[in-house]
């Protein structure tokens, strides 16, 4: 139960992953609340992507349960959990160079509502989504650019608003900030913190620099060869001497 009683949106069960005779991810167990930003810390090759890819459905859960409002969709494909709320960014680009901007969320828009494109395209509501995606992300200057054009920060909006445009209510975010300039950081930031603060969308973030998510995660979950070593506000995880050990003196 979340603070407020309400029912937890996401929930995590003993959740394991098995591949090739490895353990990767082992008895992962925790609650996400409607409209918290949780994000996700940990050493290189902790287990972060991995259990991203156990919730988005990428790749089967091989111990464990996922749940979504209460669900059970542990054995769902990835478009059946989009389509009850749940999305997810990569942490490698996944954008067509030689497509626009415009072009991608509307194909991304037209995946979200299914049916057939051109239908969609003339459509007064899908045309509204899309301009509404590119104004919301700030790329609407660049609409026709080609995606391989774009700097590594538009680049990331792109893939928000290619998400976006499917109005998930669950975000994953797997390191958003990746390969952007320190210029393009704080306007990226700034858009992450408003569809958590302003549109009250639930944000699971991975990233490494703990500066960023400071007054922006309400909570932190620290993975640690495939384990959950803490969860707790931000203040606690740094303060806690188990997580300080995991990082082995690396600044948190
Ligand atoms: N398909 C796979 N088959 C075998 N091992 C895998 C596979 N995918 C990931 N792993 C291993 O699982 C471990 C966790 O990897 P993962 O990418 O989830 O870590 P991470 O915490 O996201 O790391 P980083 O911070 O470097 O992105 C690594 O040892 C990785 O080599």
């Amino acid at each position: 139960m979340s603070p407020d009683g309400a029912p937890p949106v996401l929930r995590l069960i003993d959740v394991g992953w098995r591949v090739g005779g490895a353990t990767i991810l082992e008895q992962v167990t925790l609650d996400v609340h409607e409209g918290e930003f949780l994000a996700f810390i940990g050493p290189n090759g902790a287990g972060k992507t991995s259990l991203f890819n156990l919730v988005s459905g990428l790749n089967p859960t091989t111990a464990g349960r996922i749940l979504l409002d209460g669900a059970d969709i542990t054995g769902l494909p990835p478009h059946a959990r989009a389509r009850r709320g749940l999305g997810r960014t990569f942490q490698t680009s996944s954008l067509w160079p030689g497509m626009t901007v415009a072009d991608h969320v509307r194909l991304a828009a037209q995946a979200a509502r299914g049916g057939s494109y051109g239908l969609w395209r003339r459509a007064r509501p899908f045309a509204d989504a899309v301009g509404g995606t590119l104004e919301r992300t700030g790329l609407g200057p660049r609409a026709e650019a080609l995606a391989g054009s774009l700097s590594h920060g538009e680049k990331r909006k792109l893939e928000l608003a290619v998400l976006l445009v499917g109005d998930p209510r669950v975000m994953l975010l797997d390191e958003p900030m990746a390969g952007v300039s320190a210029e393009e950081v704080p306007a990226l930031t700034e858009l992450i913190r408003s569809l958590h603060r302003d549109e009250g969308r639930t944000v699971l973030m991975v990233e490494h620099h703990m500066d960023l998510l400071l007054g922006l995660a309400d909570r932190l979950a620290v993975l640690h060869h495939g384990t959950l070593l803490a969860l707790d506000a931000p203040d606690a995880v740094m303060a806690d001497a188990t997580v300080q050990s995991a990082y082995l003196g690396e600044a948190l």
